[in-house]
């Protein structure tokens, strides 16, 4: 088999379900809107900043690893900082060749500064928009489909579910829950997530990183979860090839795993990226998808994940297009549109690589 070059990954069209907005900020930006507002950053120089936020996110433990992204949340409180953040995003992805993503964030976490959750969130779609502009501009079309999410320490799930129902047909695809997983169970959200299917909304759940098994059933079988955000610890729900009851829930079901290899490897949740479940979970076929979760606190994009997947298990392209196809069937947006970008984006352009 021909080795895959890393710029052939970077041409090929990849969809990605689990991206922080707050996690993918370019280190020259934080550093200009940091000097704007005061904000006193760790290295002020943006290569060193960029390689801090790597170092300190590597800590093994997801609560450390949430710590660093008080500097990202910290310059994200107005309006034109929130779209601007929102727009390189867009342009990031397109030019990584991404050409479906659906990008998160926690509008509670930006209104420090005075900013409502509407103008925080219509700042980011405007972001959004102007950057798949640009983006398209350039021959590189993306399509972002926005989710919000709600801190699961927090207690203003209910208000972000509201919210983003309310701005459903105006770019926000669903709805999630992150941040600790340790000690805040789903169901702590359970008004959401009922609000949330009576108006035949979607959402995913950070589940199965921090913590195991009953966190992941809790999303599944309490609180109604289309997808798993990460889901990784489905494993130890597996023993060889056997599959306990769970574990073949999730796969008959075909409940999509966003799984994020590098991010799991830094927050200690998998020992390496070879030794990632990763591996396992495709054999078995489950529904995999590859993620980036945080660009900036990884140092990684959707064609670098890739690559270390193609590095580590020796994928061809036979298997990205399958990761691809099997991300966008995932997606959020209408079963129509997920079928377009499938078969007049994505298959035509494997088709040649193949
Ligand atoms: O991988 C993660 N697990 C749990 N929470 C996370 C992860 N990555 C980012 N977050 C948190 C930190 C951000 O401020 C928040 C909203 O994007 O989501
Ligand atoms: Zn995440």
């Amino acid at each position: 088999m021909v080795p895959i070059a890393y710029e052939d990954i970077v041409k090929a069209p990849k969809a990605l379900l689990h991206d922080h907005l707050d996690g993918g900020l370019r280190p020259a930006t934080i550093v200009e809107l940091a000097a704007e507002v005061g904000h006193e950053l760790p290295h002020s120089d943006p290569d060193e900043l960029g390689r801090w936020f790597v170092a300190a996110a590597d800590s093994g433990s997801l609560e450390r690893y949430l710590e660093t992204f008080a500097h990202t949340v910290a310059v994200m409180q107005t309006e034109p900082a929130l779209r601007r953040v929102a727009a390189e995003c867009a342009l990031d992805l397109a030019a990584d060749g991404v050409v479906y993503a659906e990008v998160r964030f926690a509008p509670e976490q930006h209104l420090s500064r005075g900013l409502t959750l509407e103008q925080v969130v219509e700042a980011v779609l405007e972001g959004f928009a102007e950057g798949a502009e640009l983006a398209a501009g350039t021959g590189r079309p993306v399509r972002i489909g926005t989710l919000l999410t709600a801190m699961r320490h927090a207690a203003r799930s209910q208000e972000i579910a509201e919210l983003a129902v309310r701005y459903r047909d105006t770019g926000v695809v669903g709805f999630d829950i992150a941040g600790a997983e340790a000690g805040f169970p789903p169901t702590r959200h359970l008004d959401a997530f009922e609000y949330l299917q009576r108006e035949n909304f979607h959402f995913t759940i950070h589940a199965g990183e921090a913590f195991g098994l009953p966190s992941i059933w809790q999303a599944i079988q309490w609180c109604g979860a289309d997808r798993l955000g990460h889901g990784v610890r489905i494993v130890d729900d597996i023993t060889g090839d056997s599959l306990g009851r769970l574990a073949a829930y999730v796969r008959d079901k075909r409940i999509p795993l966003e799984l994020c290899p590098s991010s799991n490897v830094q927050t200690g949740a998998a020992p390496s990226i070879a030794e990632h479940p990763i591996g396992l979970l495709r054999d078995l076929r489950f529904r995999v998808t590859v993620n980036t979760d945080n660009r900036l606190m990884s140092g990684t994009s959707m064609s670098r994940e890739m690559a270390l997947l193609v590095e580590a298990f020796g994928y061809g392209w036979a298997e990205l297009q399958w990761f691809t196809i099997n991300a966008m069937k995932s997606a959020f947006i209408p079963f129509d549109e997920r079928l377009a970008i499938i078969n007049e984006v994505i298959k035509p352009a494997y088709a040649k690589l193949l």
